[in-house]
């Protein structure tokens, strides 16, 4: 552990370093196991496509949704050739699972504040074909609900804010959708804040009639496309090809280029088999973290220990963000191998419910135990 608290995983076994050759908890962490090839270091996610890219940058189009998608064929065949396993194997070294090492990790936490974060698609809720379908179970909303009694709790989502509320329907956590473009507090107030429930901040709301104006035509535009599919998330726009054959892909993603190229102030990024199309204003998911935190009072505090889970490109910016701040636990979920700057893993939105049971439980028991 760092003077601020940070963990970072290094396990003992996996890693087979000499005892006393390091902390048990190292920033930044090792980024190899000896003998162990590792690609490079965190990329730059969730950075902006080029909008105006020529005919010569289709192809890295291409490659980047497909690298969107896991099932895709490619990755099956390097899987089959037994690539894809080594290859994760070596990644889990770097980003072991947070439930093998929950027992470090909230020993790390002790005398701090627990503050969790929580993306919502593909981390509370299975990727599914129709994003209007991305329900949430009603375990995983108890799980969350006995998170938000023990510690403050946000939900942060590319979402539009309404939406994501009508799938979470828990009136007790922070919501910040828009990915952290429109922030709001508990309706029903929290006891881990004084600050009443409400709108605290939305700085893209300059941008809500463009936003407009782009979204329909882009429903337009891509409407002879069969399966694409446009999202509005109040703040941006999101154009779903997970149910567009991977013909029309390129097709795809020129419409909605020529159609940005008349918005120079907005930006387009990459999600799970999404474009996502956002204001070029500096806002992002790490912004809204630290925003979030701030409201919470914990801005310049070594006593807090934020927990950040989420899947997708988006996340990074919050990954990165703890990071920075050398503080906090940042978990990826994904069962590939995936450039992050998550120190942690799990792999799917079952193993998500698992970590919350066990914090809970951790938490219910030290309350209980005598401090001697
Ligand atoms: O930040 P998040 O809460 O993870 O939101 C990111 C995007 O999630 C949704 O799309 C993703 O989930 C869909 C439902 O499982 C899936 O069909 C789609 O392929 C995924 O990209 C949501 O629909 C988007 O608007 C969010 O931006």
């Amino acid at each position: 552990m760092t003077k601020q608290g940070m963990v970072v995983p290094v396990p003992e076994a996996a890693v087979a370093v000499p005892p006393n050759s390091a902390p048990l908890f190292q920033y930044p962490p090792p980024r190899a196991a000896p003998g162990v090839a590792v690609r490079k270091k965190c990329l730059q996610m969730g950075a902006g496509v080029g909008v105006g890219a020529g005919a010569g940058r289709i192809g890295g189009w291409v490659e980047s949704m497909r690298a969107s998608s896991p099932t895709h064929a490619k990755a099956a065949a390097a899987l089959a050739a037994g690539v894809e396993e080594e290859r994760y194997a070596a990644w889990m070294v770097k980003h072991p699972s947070a439930l093998a090492m929950f027992d470090q990790l909230v020993e790390a936490s002790k005398g701090k504040q627990i503050v969790v974060f929580l993306d919502y698609d593909g981390t509370l809720s299975p990727i599914v074909d129709d994003p209007d379908a991305a329900y949430m179970s009603d375990t995983m909303r108890r799980a969350v609900r006995s998170v938000a009694k023990h510690f403050p709790t946000a939900i942060v989502s590319g979402r539009c804010r309404d939406k994501v509320f009508e799938f979470v329907k828990l009136a007790e956590l922070y919501y910040a959708g828009s990915h952290g473009m429109d922030i709001k507090g508990p309706a029903k107030g929290s006891r881990h804040t004084k600050a009443k429930g409400g709108v605290l901040f939305q700085p893209a709301s300059q941008f809500l009639p463009m936003i407009e104006q782009v979204h329909d035509s882009l429903v337009e535009k891509t409407k002879c496309i069969p399966g694409a599919k446009v999202e509005n998330n109040k703040f941006c726009v999101s154009v779903h090809f997970r149910c567009v054959d991977e013909k029309s892909w390129i097709t795809l993603a020129d419409m909605v280029k020529s159609v940005l190229k008349d918005y120079p102030k907005l930006k387009l990024t990459q999600g799970r088999m999404v474009f996502e199309v956002r204001p070029t204003i500096k806002w992002d998911k790490g912004k809204a973290l630290e925003f979030l935190l701030e409201s919470l009072g914990y801005a310049d505090c070594t006593d807090v220990l934020p927990v950040y889970i989420g899947d997708d490109r988006t996340d990074e910016d919050a990954f990165k963000v703890l990071r920075k701040r050398g503080q906090g636990v940042g978990i990826l979920v994904s069962k590939h191998p995936k450039d992050t700057c998550a120190s942690y893993s799990l792999q799917e939105p079952a193993e998500v419910m698992e970590f919350l049971l066990r914090l809970v439980e951790w938490e219910r028991l030290s309350k209980a135990r005598p401090k001697w």
